[in-house]
């Protein structure tokens, strides 16, 4: 499995130790940061790490804000993505079960480093349970593909 992290400014302590777990999980990540010690703007890092799970380079993308809100909006913005923002362990094993997210999205100003940890273990590790939640999927994928 092949995860891309990034964050803004609001989740950068989250993003860390999100990287360390995965080395301790021998799990092969990529940061594309922010390394910032001022303000940035979450879409400019959400969206491209978004567009690089859409596109395959990544299986899984874990995004952090101050919220996680407005990373999971620009994640969902791209297609393909179903970004969840998740603040509690059972519904980062039930996103992960029944809407296959491929994006994870927590908030820095919500949660401390070590529920984030359990969080994302819990999402990495889950499996979608595919049967009526891919005809859901599905639907969800067939309106993604109408034009409007
Ligand atoms: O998008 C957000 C809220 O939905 C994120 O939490 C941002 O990190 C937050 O808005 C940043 O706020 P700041 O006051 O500019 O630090």
């Amino acid at each position: 499995m092949k995860v891309i992290l990034a964050s803004d400014h609001g989740g950068v302590n989250i993003r860390k130790e999100i990287a360390s777990l995965l080395e301790e999980l021998n799990i092969q990540y990529e940061d594309m940061g922010c390394d910032c010690e001022g303000s940035v703007d979450y879409p400019d890092f959400g969206i491209p790490a978004a567009e690089r799970v859409a596109r395959g380079e990544f299986d899984k993308g874990i995004l952090v804000c101050g919220t996680g809100i407005g990373m999971c909006i620009s994640a969902n913005k791209v297609k393909g993505i179903r970004a969840a923002l998740v603040h509690d362990v059972f519904s980062a094993k039930m996103t992960a079960e029944h809407n296959d997210s491929n994006v994870l999205t927590m908030g820095e100003r919500v949660i401390g480093p070590g529920l984030a940890r359990e969080i994302a273990k819990t999402w990495l590790q889950a499996e979608f349970q595919a049967g009526r939640h891919a005809n859901r999927i599905g639907k969800i994928t067939e309106y993604e593909n109408t034009t409007l």
